[in-house]
């Protein structure tokens, strides 16, 4: 199978995790894109979705599915979403499409958080995928400054503005070994929104992509 047809089988897998009449997180990029292909399969059974983006909630519309704000939503069971790295804690580097704080806002209301990945994402130390900062536009050259501290090559992603009028910084260099303490020296920063660390909200599950089939890390 080549990568397309791996995360096609990673978003397949995860409709089992989808329970009857729920209203079901998604979030963004190709992964979560044939998660959201897959969901319309079974539309008829859910009432909708809460969305990480403004794209995800454009494929959700187009196969008309209900898109709820998060506001009005207090149960979301789960919340399915890919990742730019995971490691076999089921910690995540995650912000590649720039929807890094929805999604981490959007996972910290579900209960279960399903990742859907391919087996490229699978590996032993974070870091190697530069990290994705959401930074308030007027903080960047300080909060960049501040990043060097912390042993970071700080890279302004140019021509990005993410869904909430920010800006994006990738961190190349790192070599993450605790990443709990990492995100949040990073949140501490005046002027970051969030990091695309998830490792205080990780995984629950990890559906993963592989040439022998689908496999499943908890
Ligand atoms: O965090 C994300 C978007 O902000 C995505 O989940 C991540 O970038 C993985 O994307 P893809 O499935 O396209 O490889």
């Amino acid at each position: 199978m080549n990568q397309d047809e791996l995360k096609q089988a990673v978003g397949r897998a995860a409709l089992e995790y989808v329970p009857d009449n729920c209203i079901v997180g998604v979030g963004t990029g190709s992964t979560a894109n044939c998660f959201i292909d897959a969901l319309a399969t079974m539309k008829g059974r859910i009432q909708g979705a809460v969305s990480s983006s403004e794209a995800s909630v454009a494929r959700l519309k187009s196969h008309g599915i209900p898109v709820f704000e998060l506001n009005t939503v207090d149960h979301l069971p789960v919340y399915v979403d890919g990742a730019d790295e995971i490691n076999r804690q089921l910690q995540m580097i995650k912000g590649g499409g720039a929807a890094l704080t929805r999604e981490k806002i959007v996972a910290a209301v579900a209960e279960q958080f399903i990742c859907i990945a391919d087996e490229s994402k699978l590996v032993d130390v974070l870091g190697k995928f530069p990290l994705p900062v959401e930074v308030i536009p007027m903080a960047r050259s300080y909060v960049a400054r501040q990043l060097v501290k912390l042993g970071g090559h700080p890279a302004y992603r140019e021509g990005v503005i993410t869904d909430n009028g920010n800006i994006i910084i990738d961190v190349h260099g790192l070599r993450i070994s605790e990443a709990n303490k990492l995100e949040s020296q990073i949140n501490e920063i005046v002027g970051v929104v969030t990091n695309g660390l998830f490792a205080h909200r990780r995984a629950d599950v990890l559906l993963l992509g592989t040439s022998k089939g689908v496999q499943t890390l908890k």
